[in-house]
């Protein structure tokens, strides 16, 4: 199948790719159509549905596949959240949510003044682009789980979802 990824980040694409391991598997840069940063999960997930359907609308490929990260509120207690879209040419969308780990209570002030989590983490973590390697979660897990690892969950549950609808 060819497979197109609404996203040319290396944690995306290498969770896509280490479980669609027998396609054909290309990253492009699509909009999202939400926040650059999306504040909770109806926003998350609709941004990873949105980049799905734009690799299938603009490309002859099999499926698009969005994954999109965020952040949400419980309780006054801020959390990163990750979405998961898979669309198919024939018109399905298949959408599944993956973990979500507590931040720290002063990320919301810096998120409040504009800032995406992306930077806050580089700051925080004293690193470069965390956003496209370990991830929040990484950090925050002591490695335990990087952002790829999550995303890969988060695939196999759409990957799944996609063949039970193919049966
Ligand atoms: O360091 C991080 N670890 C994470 O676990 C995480 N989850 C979300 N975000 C940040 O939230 C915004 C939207 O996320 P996002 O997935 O739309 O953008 P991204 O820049 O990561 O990828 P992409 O837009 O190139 O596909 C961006 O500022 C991301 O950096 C994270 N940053």
């Amino acid at each position: 199948m060819k497979i197109l990824i609404g996203s040319k980040n290396p944690a995306k694409i290498d969770a896509v790719g280490s479980v669609f391991n027998n396609d054909n598997i290309t990253g492009i840069e699509v909009p999202s159509q939400v926040s650059a940063q999306p504040v909770t999960d109806e926003e998350t997930r609709r941004g990873a549905i949105n980049r799905a359907w734009r690799c299938v609308s603009e490309s002859t490929c099999d499926i698009g596949i969005g994954l999109e990260g965020g952040v949400m509120t419980l309780d006054g207690q801020l959390y990163v959240t990750n979405w998961g879209a898979l669309a198919s040419y024939d018109g399905t969308i298949i959408t599944a949510g993956g973990a979500r780990i507590q931040l720290p209570h002063n990320f919301s002030a810096k998120l409040n003044q504009g800032l995406e989590l992306g930077d806050i983490m580089d700051e925080y973590a004293k690193r470069q682009d965390v956003r496209k390697k370990e991830g929040a979660i990484g950090i925050f897990t002591n490695e335990l789980i990087s952002r790829k690892e999550m995303f890969v969950h988060v695939v196999k549950l759409l990957k799944g979802q996609y063949n039970f609808s193919q049966k």
